[in-house]
């Protein structure tokens, strides 16, 4: 189950000697990190980064060891945007030229960049952005400008004290007329002593949710005022300026200025696996661990993972952490196709690969979000313990809802292709994950099968089932639309049914891919039977949860729901023996981990009782402030005889 869950032998080996490296280094400890104020905190995160940094120099890693080092450091840090966003930006947006002159600097780190595309004023709405690049022909450069408070660039990661460069998003200005938003490389400090350069404005946007947490990174505010940098630094893949003043559009479509976002939000749905996994082993190990209640002749009370409400809020996260696994596997492969195809100019898959990439950015961290939480709450009170890992990782995690576009503007992204695939089905045939809409006739008319519980073990009826849900929801808001003379008045009115349609679009994606996944070999003794349960798991629960809609659409009967849930008690039953083996199967490090409950060798009870010991107010048995402020009120003489 460890090479399934890891993709490979090779990947299982590769990451498993970089967790090891991470784990065993003591500059990498991190379990006092939520105590450190913020100075500290950051300057050891510029110290981890740096050790990070020595160790792939001097160790020679690759570069895809290099990322598994940077995972399992495990602290949110200027690195992260300088790989993560500002050289990929690059790469996708960038001429030959311009890369052969950027992607060295940065990649020896002789640069740090980031992407600073957000202002105080706008987010979501890329277009709207304020910042301006106005084009000089006479000095041959680009004056860039914030010219309101609210265009000062605010939230990029890496911005506020790291950066020597930013990748910085503005409105094109050639000759007086507007081009829309693009990219321009702007030098924001000093190479010598990393002061901000003339004309710059740079800082750090304050404290952000939780202790530790992503308050290691330095999420900047950055503005203008009227900085000149040369012509070639306009990433010009996409369209050109040329010394004569003439903008050009090349044939490659402006949605590729978009790019770097379907890059990292893909990424992230294979890093909502990895973080609701920690989560889950957490609270699985753990569940094992706690014992309440069922006490029997004096022996022991009963493991809280044998309560049937334990397993059925527990279980599915586990289902969805493999689930969320192998679509984000998927996802990665789609990405490389189409980046591939866009190398070769053809750009006919990128509208499915951003609806992909919205949507299942989308759903999977907000599943993980809400994952992570309700792994705090299984684990009980010791839960809310920083030791437990779970708070950290929370506070770090939900971010990941916003960033990269917030979770329901990137659901208006997918309805707005969903509804585009149906109003065209009368004469194009669709293709890829919208497919199963060629068989709306079919889908709009059949009902589901199921007659018993053993029914619903089937992959076929399941995905019909998700199938119908979807396709029924998706005509459901076409014919509303259809009602309204204004398509974009119709689409505002109907936002929150085409958001739910959305929703059920990509639901159906990863139980579809979670069921290829078991079509192909697997090896190991009794793995696949295992994920072919997980899988059952996943879908049965979604189902149960959404029953509403599979019964509003008129695909189910309440029985047949009801017989989905019966299959779903069964399912816990049969995870419950593996359940242990399945977490291991993550192969986290107890480093990696960083939780006293999820301990790999049970052993809470004394972890915990010893880190207690270890919290600063039990340096001395007397705290510091009582003399000062407790003992006046114990020994004050109060003369009214009430009090
Ligand atoms: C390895 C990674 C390591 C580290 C990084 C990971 C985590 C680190 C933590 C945080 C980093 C965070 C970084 C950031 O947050 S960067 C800022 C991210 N900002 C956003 O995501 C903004 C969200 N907004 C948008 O994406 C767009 O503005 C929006 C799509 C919502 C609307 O754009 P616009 O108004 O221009 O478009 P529409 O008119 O709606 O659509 C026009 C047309 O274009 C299509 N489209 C839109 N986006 C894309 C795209 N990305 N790719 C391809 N096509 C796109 C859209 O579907 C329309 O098509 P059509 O209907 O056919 O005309
Ligand atoms: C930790 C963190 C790191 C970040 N890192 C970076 C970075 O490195 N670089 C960078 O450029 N940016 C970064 N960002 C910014 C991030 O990309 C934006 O915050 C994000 O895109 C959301 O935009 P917003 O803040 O404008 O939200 P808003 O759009 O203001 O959202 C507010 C509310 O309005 C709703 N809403 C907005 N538009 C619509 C609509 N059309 N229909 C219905 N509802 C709508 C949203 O659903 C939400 O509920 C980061 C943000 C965070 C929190």
């Amino acid at each position: 189950m460890k090479v399934a869950w890891a993709g490979s032998r090779e990947t299982l080996e590769l990451s498993d000697r970089m967790a090891k490296l991470v784990a065993n280094d003591p500059v990498f400890e991190k379990f006092t990190r939520p105590m450190l104020g913020r100075k500290e905190l950051f300057k050891n995160t510029l110290r981890k980064a740096a050790h990070g940094w020595k160790l792939i120099v001097d160790l020679r890693l690759t570069e895809e060891e290099a990322k598994w080092l940077r995972l399992y450091i495990d602290e949110p840090a200027y690195t992260d945007l300088h790989w993560g966003m500002f050289i990929p930006a690059i790469e996708g947006q960038g001429t030959e030229e311009q890369k052969k002159k950027w992607l060295p600097l940065a990649q020896k780190m002789k640069i740090i960049g980031c992407y600073a595309q957000t202002e105080l004023g706008h987010g979501s709405n890329v277009q709207g952005l304020e910042t301006t690049a106005t084009f000089d022909p006479q000095a041959d450069e680009f004056v860039i400008h914030s010219p309101t408070l609210t265009s000062s660039k605010w939230w990029p990661g890496g911005l506020g004290k790291a950066s020597t460069h930013a990748l910085v998003y503005a409105r094109l200005i050639v000759g007086g007329e507007f081009h829309g938003v693009h990219g321009f490389i702007v030098q924001l400090r000093s190479l010598e002593d990393h002061s901000p350069l003339p004309g710059i404005t740079v800082g750090d946007i304050g404290l952000k949710f939780g202790n530790g947490a992503y308050n290691t990174m330095d999420n900047g505010v950055l503005r203008f005022d009227h900085v000149r940098i040369p012509r070639n630094q306009m990433l010009m893949r996409v369209s050109q300026v040329t010394k004569e003043g003439k903008y050009m559009q090349s044939d490659v479509p402006r949605q590729l200025i978009y790019g770097t976002m379907v890059y990292v939000r893909q990424t992230i749905v294979v890093d909502a696996s990895k973080a609701l996994s920690r989560a889950v082993c957490i609270a699985t190990r753990y569940s094992a661990v706690r014992r309440q209640f069922g006490s029997r002749n004096g022996g022991p009370e009963t493991q809280v993972i044998d309560y049937k409400t334990q397993q059925s809020r527990l279980f599915p996260l586990l289902a969805s952490a493999y689930a969320f696994r192998f679509v984000g596997e998927w996802l990665k492969w789609l990405y490389m196709d189409v980046k591939q195809r866009l190398e070769a100019n053809d750009f006919s898959t990128l509208p499915e690969a951003h609806a992909c990439t919205a949507g299942l950015k989308s759903l999977t961290t907000t599943a993980t979000a809400d994952g992570i939480e309700e792994c705090r709450k299984l684990c009980g009170g010791h839960g809310y313990l920083v030791s437990s890992g779970l708070p950290e990782l929370f506070a770090v995690y939900i971010p990941a809802c916003t960033y990269e576009g917030d979770n329901v503007v990137l659901l208006l992204q997918v309805a707005r292709f969903i509804v585009k695939t149906v109003s065209e089905l009368g004469y194009k045939q669709p293709v890829g994950t919208t497919a199963y809409m060629g068989r709306v006739a079919t889908l709009m008319q059949n009902n589901c099968a199921v007659r018993t519980a053993e029914d619903w073990l089937n992959p076929g009826a399941i995905v019909e089932a998700f199938e119908a849900r979807a396709a029924r929801m998706a005509v459901a808001c076409g014919r509303q639309l259809a009602k309204f003379e204004n398509p974009e008045e119709g689409f505002a009115e109907l936002a929150s049914d085409l958001v739910e349609a959305s929703v059920a679009h990509c639901q159906l994606i990863v139980v579809s891919k979670f069921i290829e996944k078991l079509q192909q070999d697997i090896p190991g003794k009794g793995v696949k039977q295992s994920l072919e349960i997980l899988c059952y798991v996943y879908a049965l629960f979604l189902l149960h949860k959404h029953q509403g809609d599979f019964l509003a659409v008129g695909y189910l009967t309440p029985k047949q729901a009801l017989l989905a849930n019966d299959q779903l008690r069964t399912l816990y039953s049969k995870v419950r023996p593996n359940a242990i083996a399945l977490v291991d199967s993550f192969n986290y490090t107890d480093h990696y981990l960083g939780s006293i409950l999820g301990r790999y060798d049970g052993n809470v009870y004394p972890k915990l009782y010893e880190a207690a010991w270890e919290d600063p107010l039990n340096d001395s048995d007397v705290a510091d402030g009582f003399h000062q402020y407790v003992q006046p009120i114990l020994k004050q003489k109060l003369h009214s005889a009430k009090l």
